[in-house]
This record gives structure tokens, sequence and C-alpha cells, in this order.
């Protein structure tokens, strides 16, 4: 298995690169991991950390914030946010070889959608997650292959992941050929007890993640809900089921098989447990959120094809709002400072002027 990929990169240690790193590393992989920062200073002081279903995990990598120092690779794993990716470009060159293949774990409509399909879609690009091209012009096919992860994981710590469900990942070739790459990489997903499936129609599981995202992430972000309450409160069900069929009208619209059965589909969300969307993970820590990948990227497809999406457009409107405002609603800190002597309490005093006395 070392053999197929022997030097295998992974751009960006959060929730998702570490997890993945850990996995890897610990069944044997010699990883090369991108990071900087806090992050950065962990994994070469403690190693890259992982608590999963099976227990406490830990394992040395090669870290870095070059990718010159780290070289070129055979495999590479890019799992950043959506957004980041474009300016992270000119830092991954250097892990870029000729026969690279590049696996972007990453949320939302991808760069890569309207790449190597042909059909009637052929030649389109997506704006929102990809301005001006420059994702498309480097990292196209043959050099891609599409991932969708079925994954929920946070990073408590630096360098360090944590995530309570099992871990899925499906993987295609962007023209959908079967192809021994593509099994070679499944293989070795399956080797680091990551269950890992092939796909000959990438972009079906793909639209079910992106749905997924569209009815659980920007919701998340404006109510502050875990999965488990997004797919299970009474308060929050319509307006999910209109997310739901919205996302499932413009999947349908680009030829996508998506089979959605809806209260199997909010069962499992549900069963996902009392997790935090990477986009609230995000919105707790005053970070940029992902919405040009999963909100504005389906709303710009669904206008291509003249679809509207009402509930969308507010719910990614409101998140966006939400996400400039840089803090959670309600937690504001309050207008008066701690060091406010607080006045005694008046209002029982007979003394109190009525004016003043609440009513
Ligand atoms: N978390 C989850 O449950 C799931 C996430 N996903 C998707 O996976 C992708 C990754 O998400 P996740 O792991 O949660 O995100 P995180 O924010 O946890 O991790 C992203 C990492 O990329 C790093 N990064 C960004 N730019 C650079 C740079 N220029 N150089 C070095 N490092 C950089 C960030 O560093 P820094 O912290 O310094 O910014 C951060 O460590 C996203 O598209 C997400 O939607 C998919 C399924 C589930
Ligand atoms: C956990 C999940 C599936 C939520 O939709 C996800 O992909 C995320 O957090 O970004």
């Amino acid at each position: 298995m070392k053999a197929s990929f022997p030097r295998i990169g992974i751009v960006g240690a959060g929730a998702i690169g570490c997890t993945l790193a850990t996995r890897l590393a610990c069944s044997g992989h010699s990883i090369s991991l991108l990071a900087r920062g806090a992050a950065l200073q962990a994994l070469r002081r403690d190693g890259v950390r992982l608590t999963d279903r099976q227990g406490h995990h830990r394992a040395a990598v090669a870290a870095s914030d070059s990718g010159t120092e780290l070289g070129e690779q055979d495999l590479l794993f890019l799992c950043a946010k959506a957004h980041d990716l474009p300016a992270l470009l000119p830092t991954i060159e250097p892990m870029l070889g000729a026969g690279t293949v590049v696996v972007p774990v990453v949320n939302g409509v991808p760069w890569w959608y309207f790449l190597g399909e042909g059909g009637r879609f052929a030649g389109r690009h997506v704006e929102a997650v990809d301005p001006g091209g420059r994702l498309a012009a480097r990292l196209a096919p043959p050099r891609l292959i599409g991932c969708v992860a079925f994954v929920t994981a946070e990073s408590p710590a630096p360098g360090m992941a944590l995530t309570t469900n099992p871990l899925r990942m499906v993987f295609g070739e962007p023209d959908d050929r079967p192809s021994r790459r593509l099994e070679r990489l499944c293989a070795l997903l399956a080797s680091a007890g990551i269950e890992a499936r092939a796909s000959e129609r990438i972009r079906d599981p793909l639209w079910t993640k992106i749905i997924a995202n569209l009815s659980s992430n920007p919701l998340s972000v404006i109510s502050g809900a875990t999965l488990e309450e997004i797919y299970t409160s009474p308060d929050l069900h319509e307006l999910v089921c209109d997310l739901l069929h919205e996302g499932l009208r413009v999947a349908a619209a680009y030829g996508a098989r998506v089979e959605l059965d809806l209260p199997g589909f909010l069962a499992h969300g549900a069963a996902m447990g009392a997790v935090r969307t990477s986009m609230l993970q995000d919105h707790a820590r005053g970070r940029p959120l992902e919405l040009a990948a999963i909100g504005e990227a389906v709303l710009e497809l669904a206008a291509g094809l003249d679809i509207a999406l009402p509930r969308s457009r507010e719910i990614i409107a409101l998140a966006r709002f939400c996400g400039r405002r840089q803090r959670p609603i309600g937690f504001e800190p309050s207008s008066t400072p701690e060091s406010t002597p607080w006045p005694d309490c008046t209002w029982n005093s007979p003394r109190t002027p009525s004016s003043t006395a609440p009513r």
C-alpha cells in the first residue's frame, strides 16, 4: 500500500486535516502536513493528535509552513476552507509534481464542478468559489480526484482533531470513469480505518453533501443549533425541509440523481448528535464563514438556470449578516463595563422616585 502513494501531503492542519493526517500516519504512512501558526508549533512539539471512536491517537508528521520544505508529493489532500484555497496556490505550488494527484476535501460546490464532465454545461465556471478562475487554471483534471467527506470533526486545540461519528468518504474521477488510481486511493483510506467508496457519478454524492450543508451550516450560524437540534426541532422543521427541497431542485436541474428520503435524511442528520457544523465552529471563533462555497455558489448555479431559491437566499443572507457581526447573537459584552459600580437596588425603596421605578 505504501508504494501506491509514497509521498502523501496534507494542506491545512484543522479538524479534517488532523483527522486524515493522524489516521494515515498511524497506519504507517509518512505524512507531510502544511500548517501554520499555533498548529505548526503544536505539530512540531507533540505530533498530530486525534480522538475518535476508536480512542486517542498520536503520530509524528513532517510539518512546515513552507511547501518548498515539504517538497513534491504523490498525493495531496487539500483540507482548508474553500475561500482559503486561491491564496494557498503559491504555497502549495512546490508540492505539485507532474504526477501529483490532488484531492480537495472541501465542502460546497467545488471549483472543478464543470471540469472534466463534458455535456451541455462544459466550459462553465463557478465564480463564487474561484474568482477569476485561478484554481481551475492550476488544479484541473486529470490532476484531480473529487471527494465528498461524510465526516463531523472539530479541532479543540492546535494540531488536534476530535470526531465522534464514523469517517466516510466518497471519491470519484471528475470524468466519472473508473480508474486504478481511484481504487488505490480508496484502498489507502481503508487501510487507515476510513470507510472509502469509489463513485462513478461523483456529482451525485457531492450534491447530497451540498444539500446537507445548505440545510444545516448557515442555519447553525443563525440559530447556534447543533445538527441534532437542526434536524429534530419542530420550530425548524419547515425551514429545513424548504432548504432541502430547494437544494434538490438545483441538483436535479444539473442532472444529479439524489435520492433523498426525507424522514430518513432527517433521522440520519439527527443521529450525528450534538455536533457543531464547521461553519458554526468558525463563527464561534470569529473566523470567515465558508458561505461562498456552501451558499453563494448554489445560488450562482441556480441563477444560471433561472431557479429561484427564496428560502436559501434568506438564510444565506442572515448567516452572512451574523458572520459580519463577528460575534454570536446574544453573547455581546454588556455595554456597561464590569468595573462600573452597580447602584444599590432602589426600586423597593420608599424614596425611589416613581418615574424611575420599573412598571
Ligand atoms: N469540520 C467538519 O466537520 C467538516 C469539514 N468539512 C470541510 O473540510 C474543509 C476543511 O474544514 P475544517 O478542517 O473543518 O477547517 P479548519 O478551519 O478546522 O481547518 C482548516 C485549516 O487550514 C489552515 N490554513 C488555511 N490557510 C492556510 C495557509 N495559507 N497555510 C497553512 N494553513 C492554512 C487553517 O489554518 P489557521 O487555523 O491558521 O487559519 C486551518 O488549520 C472545509 O471545506 C470544510 O467545510 C467537510 C466535512 C466535515
Ligand atoms: C457536519 C457537516 C456534515 C454539517 O453539514 C459538515 O459538513 C460541516 O460541519 O461542515
